[in-house]
C-alpha cells in the first residue's frame, strides 16, 4: 500500500512538474520564439549532452531515448535524409516510439556497451518491426472491428490508438506499482509524443525537445541524490545524509539513537522480509517525530534523530511521543511463516495477526567541547542504558 502510494505520487508529481513547464513554456512563448532559430542549433547541444549525461550515470535508457530523438529531429530538420519517409509513415514512426517505450519500461538500466545494451538494441528493432507487421495487418484488424459493430473510422483510428491506450495503461500500471522517476517520466513522455503525434502542441519541436532533454538530465540529477542520501528499504535520509547533515549544525543540538528491540527475535519468528516490512513501518512514525527532529537510517535496524537548537527536555518529550506511537501501532502481519502442524491446518488464524513493535532510545546532548561523532556515541552510550533498564524507554 505504502509503495503503490508512493507509485501515486512520483507519477503524479512527474506529471504536474511536466505540465507546469509546458505552460510556462506557452506563456513565454513571445519572449523565446525571438530566438527559435538559436534554440534549434542548441537542442544539438542539449542531445549530446544529453546522450553523454546520461550514458555517464549509467541510465541506458534514457541515453538510447536520448539517441533516437536525435536521429528524429536531425531528419525532421532535414539534417538527415528520410524526411518524405517520416511524413509518409508517421503511424509507424509514433508506433515505434510507442512500443519502444513499453519496452525500456520493461527492463532496467544496464551498460550500454555490453550484451545487455545489445539485447536492449535489438529489443528496440524488435518493437520497431512489431510496429509495421500491425500496421501490415491493418485491414485484417478493420475488417474484424466493422464484424463486431465498431464503423469504419472509428476502426481506422482505432489501429493507432488502441495500442496507444495499451502502452499508457502498461507504463502507469508500472509506475504506480513500481516508484520510479525514470519510469514516470516514460510515461510522460508518451503523452507528450501523442500530444505531437495528434498534433496538440502548439510550441516548435526544438523548443519541446529541449524541455524534454532537461527535464530527462533533471530527472537524473535527482534519482543519483536520491541514490545517494535515501536508504533504499526504508526511504528515509541514509547514514551519508547524517554525515553531511551533521557538517551542517550549530554548537546547540541533541542526538539520539534509537533501535528496534529484540528484532533478531521478531525476524526469527516471522522472516526477514515481514522484518523489512516492519523496519519500512518504525521509519515511517519515526519521521512523524516533532521538535524539529531530523530522522536518518542509521544501520540495520538502528535510527537515528538529530534535534538541532533543541535541548535535552524539548528532545525527550519529543522522542517519548514517538516510543509510545510505535509501542501501540499494532501491526497487521500477513502470510507469517507456518511453524507447526496445528498452526497450519488453522488457516484463519495463521494468515493476519495483529502484533506491536517496542523501541529503546538512547538521548544525548551536545557539549562545547564534543565533536559530532563524539555525541552520537554518548548516544550510543544511553540506548545501551535504555535496553539494560528493560528496554521500550528513553534513556540520557
Ligand atoms: N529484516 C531486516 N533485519 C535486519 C536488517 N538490518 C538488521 N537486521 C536484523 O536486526 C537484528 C539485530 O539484532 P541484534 O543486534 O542482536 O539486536 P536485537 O535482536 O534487536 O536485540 P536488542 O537490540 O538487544 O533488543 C539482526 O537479526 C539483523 O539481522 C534489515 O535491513 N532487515
Amino acid at each position: 500500500m505504502i509503495q503503490k502510494l508512493e507509485g501515486l505520487k512520483t507519477t503524479l508529481w512527474t506529471g504536474l512538474a511536466v505540465s507546469l513547464t509546458y505552460v510556462f513554456a506557452m506563456v513565454s512563448q513571445p519572449y523565446w520564439m525571438a530566438k527559435i532559430s538559436l534554440i534549434e542549433q542548441v537542442v544539438y547541444g542539449i542531445l549530446l549532452v544529453g546522450v553523454l549525461f546520461t550514458a555517464q550515470f549509467s541510465r541506458s535508457r534514457y541515453t538510447l531515448i536520448i539517441a533516437m530523438l536525435g536521429v528524429y529531429y536531425a531528419v525532421n530538420n532535414g539534417v538527415l535524409s528520410g524526411e518524405q519517409q517520416l511524413i509518409a509513415q508517421q503511424d509507424w514512426f509514433f508506433l515505434s516510439a510507442t512500443f519502444t517505450l513499453a519496452f525500456l519500461t520493461s527492463v532496467k538500466d544496464r551498460g550500454l556497451f555490453s550484451i545487455h545494451g545489445l539485447w536492449r538494441i535489438l529489443g528496440i528493432c524488435l518493437c520497431i518491426a512489431l510496429a509495421k507487421l500491425w500496421l501490415m495487418s491493418e485491414p485484417y484488424f478493420i475488417k474484424t472491428a466493422i464484424s463486431v459493430g465498431i464503423s469504419q473510422v472509428h476502426a481506422k483510428s482505432l489501429v493507432v490508438e488502441l495500442p496507444l491506450f495499451l502502452v499508457a495503461l502498461f507504463i502507469l500500471y508500472k509506475s504506480l506499482r513500481h516508484p520510479s522517476l525514470l519510469v514516470a517520466s516514460l510515461l510522460t513522455s508518451l503523452v507528450l509524443a501523442s500530444l505531437v503525434f495528434h498534433q496538440h502542441v502548439d510550441i516548435p519541436l526544438s523548443a519541446l525537445l529541449s524541455l524534454l532533454l532537461v527535464h530527462y538530465i533533471l530527472v537524473v540529477v535527482i534519482d543519483s541524490y536520491y541514490l545517494a542520501y535515501r536508504d533504499e528499504l526504508t526511504g528515509i535520509p541514509s547514514r551519508r545524509a547524517l554525515n553531511q547533515y551533521a557538517l551542517s549544525l550549530g554548537r546547540k543540538y541533541c542526538v539520539a539513537m534509537l533501535d528496534v528491540d529484540h528484532f533478531k527475535k521478531f525476524n526469527d519468528s516471522y522472516g526477514h522480509d515481514i522484518g523489512d516490512q516492519v523496519l519500512k513501518l518504525v521509519a515511517a512514525k519515526i519521521m512523524k517525530v516533532s521538535a524539529g527532529g531530523r530522522a536518518f537510517r542509521y544501520g540495520g535496524e538502528e535510527f537515528t534523530v538529530v534535534f538541532p537548537r533543541r535541548n535535552l527536555k524539548e528532545a525527550e518529550a519529543a522522542l517519548e511521543e514517538i516510543r509510545q506511537l510505535i509501542a501501540d501501532y499494532k501491526i497487521i502481519i500477513r502470510h507469517p511463516i507456518r511453524k507447526d502442524k496445528k498452526s497450519r491446518n488453522n488457516k484463519r488464524a495463521d494468515t493476519t495477526r495483529a502484533v506491536s513493535v517496542t523501541i529503546s532510545i538512547g538521548l544525548a546532548e551536545k557539549e562545547s567541547a564534543l565533536s559530532f561523532e563524539q555525541v552520537v556515541k554518548s548516544a550510543d552510550e544511553a540506548l545501551y542504558r535504555a535496553k539494560r533498564k528493560g528496554r521500550n524507554n528513553v534513556s540520557q
